[in-house]
């Protein structure tokens, strides 16, 4: 059995007051070139909530639910949680987790996709994170694989739009009027290649949302039109970024005869947060709705048993070093790649536990 001491929930993190809105945006869009006006807006969907962003009340409720699932296994590993963008930041995390004597860390991160935002960018968090607290050469990070085609993450969507398209029957609406909107954040088609240019157009991140949808359309028999768009683009208008954007696909749904509704089908996001109730819940059923469309929106996974219970089957995956051909995964593109191992090496961290011990 791989040895691991602790888990690591690694977060984007949110604003949690008024205050906290433009040092948290600062912190988000740090050397990246957003424009002033679109980090107003974002500041504004931000303000319209109290300042507060709902990731990090539901970071607190994935880490209970998971504390709870690990220990109805008996699986003794306490759950530290860190962010990118906010407190609780990684560099407390990982002192805490040290302080605790805990040295093997798995990280858990609220990511199911590959994307710079997804993998690259906690990478670097995390190899940040060991350098500003010194601790590189006694913690090891792992990161779990890439989950988008776990059944743990495609069980609730699926059972989100089972429900949404019965609701919509039960007002009337035929089968083939219902069109299912999956939809995902836009980054930059450059972004979108480099994420795995061996996929094809849209890499890899353009890639796996699109056998998401289609095993979510199996699984959930949704014999009507669907397709995948796109949410949230900000950056410089020059830059192409993916689309179509889910405003743009739901006004030229409607202007075709055939969509009497669509079922908005969030799979790029693992939770409720900002994007979700301002960018879906605000605008695109606003769209819809001048569009003359009924519309529903599917919740994401949060945490739902069926997440939880997976998340925890990843945790026992790599506890269990169980091979690659075991692994469960819903699409052919599964399942990923584990990632290489950040900070210190088995044979360091047993030579400061021994140094430690000594002392
Ligand atoms: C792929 C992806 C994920 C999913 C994978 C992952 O989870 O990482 C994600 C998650 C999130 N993104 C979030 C918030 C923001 N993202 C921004 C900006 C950007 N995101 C991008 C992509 C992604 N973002 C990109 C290409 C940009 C442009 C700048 C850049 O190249 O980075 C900005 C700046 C303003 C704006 O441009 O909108 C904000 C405020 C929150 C928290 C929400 C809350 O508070 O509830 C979460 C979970
Ligand atoms: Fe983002």
């Amino acid at each position: 059995m791989a040895g691991y001491d602790a888990i690591l929930l690694s977060s984007f993190g949110g604003p949690e007051g008024q205050d906290d809105v433009i040092p948290f945006l600062r912190n988000v869009t740090a050397g990246k070139g957003i424009p002033d006006e679109r980090l107003e807006e974002v500041a504004h969907h931000y303000r319209h909530h109290g300042g507060v962003s709902p990731i990090n009340e539901q970071n607190r409720q994935l880490k209970a639910a998971l504390e709870a699932e690990l220990a109805a296994r008996g699986i003794e590993l306490p759950v530290y949680w860190g962010n990118r963008n906010w407190a609780p930041y990684f560099p407390d995390a990982i002192r805490q987790a040290h302080a605790a004597g805990d040295r093997r860390l798995l990280g858990l991160v609220t990511s199911a996709y590959t994307s710079y935002s997804g993998v690259g960018q906690y990478r670097e968090d995390f190899e940040k994170a060991l350098a500003t607290t010194g601790l590189g050469g006694e913690v090891a990070i792992d990161r779990i694989r890439e989950y988008f085609d776990h059944p743990g993450f495609i069980v609730p969507l699926v059972e989100g739009v089972d429900a949404a398209r019965a609701e919509l029957r039960a007002e009337g609406i035929e089968t083939g009027e219902i069109h299912t909107m999956f939809v995902t954040h836009s980054i930059p088609n450059a972004a979108a290649q480099a994420s795995g240019p061996e996929y094809g157009e849209g890499g890899a991140y353009v890639a796996q949302h699109l056998a998401v949808a289609q095993a979510i359309v199996e699984q959930a028999a949704a014999d009507s039109p669907w397709s995948l768009v796109y949410q949230s683009r900000s950056g410089d208008p020059r830059t192409p970024w993916l689309e179509p954007d889910i405003n743009d696909a739901i006004a030229e749904l409607a202007a075709g005869a055939r969509t009497k509704a669509i079922v908005i089908v969030p799979i790029g996001f693992v939770s409720d947060h900002m994007e979700v109730v301002w960018d879906l819940d605000n605008e695109a059923v606003a769209t819809a709705g001048e569009h003359g469309l009924a519309v529903r929106r599917v919740a994401t996974p949060g945490i739902h048993p069926a997440f939880v219970a997976g998340l925890v089957d990843l945790v026992e995956e790599r506890l269990n070093e169980v091979p690659d051909a075991e692994r469960a995964h819903l699409t052919a593109l599964g399942p990923w790649p584990d990632h290489e191992r950040v900070g210190a090496s088995d044979a360091e961290i047993d030579a400061a536990g021994q140094a430690g011990s000594a002392a």
